[in-house]
């Protein structure tokens, strides 16, 4: 997250670190989000089919034991990219990836599933909402230990898809958020963009999914998530026959 601030420990409850295994150590690779406590979302350009990964909920400072930390392996067939997911194709969208845990998580303070938005929900220009993340701080720069947030307001399809903003790159599959100095970065991927509800609640509107390749927080390039809405069905279809 670029230009964010430290989140408050334990703030975004239903936040994950996806993890690859790589010679005996275990390394951040995308966030994610706790969507039940058998299953957590993410982007499908996070998983690659020949790396092990895991998911560490309950996460906040990545350098220390804090305690909280409750870390879950994945069985790989146990992870299901969407069937129309092209990962030569960001663009194309459908870049979202569900993965169920090889054990239910414990639900409490730290640890609290999102809400999915209504389907077919579409956020009105300028809506609140929030990154999360563990991605770099800047273009090029170092991942943080702690759990970074940023307040982006909603850049609706109109607006984003103006020929000097993301054009036909963007599709209605997807939300765009941010777009000044504030963005997302590499390492928050798969990580939520989390609106909050009438009802008091959250809800996971987004996944992150791509940012400029001119540099994080570029000028009228904002964050780009796939829109969890339009997955709904699948999603609901994913979990129920697994
Ligand atoms: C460096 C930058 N990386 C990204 O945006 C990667 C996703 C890369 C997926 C493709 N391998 N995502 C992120 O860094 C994220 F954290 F913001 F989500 C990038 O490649 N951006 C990008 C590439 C192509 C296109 C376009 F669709 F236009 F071809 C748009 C953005």
């Amino acid at each position: 997250v670029v230009n964010g601030e430290d989140a408050v420990p334990y703030s975004w409850p239903w936040q994950v670190s996806l993890q690859y295994e790589k010679n005996g150590a275990f390394h951040h690779t995308c966030g994610g989000s706790l969507i039940d406590p058998d299953w957590v979302i993410t982007a499908g350009h996070c998983i690659s089919r020949s790396l092990t990964y895991r998911v560490v909920l309950g996460e906040y400072d990545r350098a220390e034991e804090e305690g909280p930390e409750q870390v879950i392996p994945i069985i790989p067939e146990d992870i299901f990219v969407h069937p129309l997911w092209n990962s030569s194709c960001v663009a194309c969208g459908n870049d979202i990836a569900l993965i169920k845990l090889s054990r239910s998580a414990q639900l409490g303070d730290t640890v609290q599933p999102a809400c999915l938005p209504p389907a077919g929900y579409i956020l009105p220009n300028e809506a609140p909402c929030y990154i999360s993340g563990w991605g770099r701080l800047y273009t090029g720069g170092p991942l943080p230990d702690m759990l970074q947030q940023a307040l982006l307001p909603v850049v609706d399809y109109e607006h984003c898809s103006r020929r000097d903003w993301w054009g036909s790159v963007v599709k209605k599959t997807m939300v765009c958020a941010g777009g000044d100095i504030l963005s997302g970065c590499n390492g928050d991927s798969g990580g939520p963009l989390s609106c909050p509800a009438a009802d008091g609640s959250w809800q996971v509107h987004g996944v992150t999914s791509f940012v400029s390749s001119l540099g994080c927080n570029t000028v009228k390039k904002p964050t780009v998530f796939t829109r969890v809405s339009a997955f709904e069905d699948w999603i609901k279809e994913t979990i129920a026959s697994h």
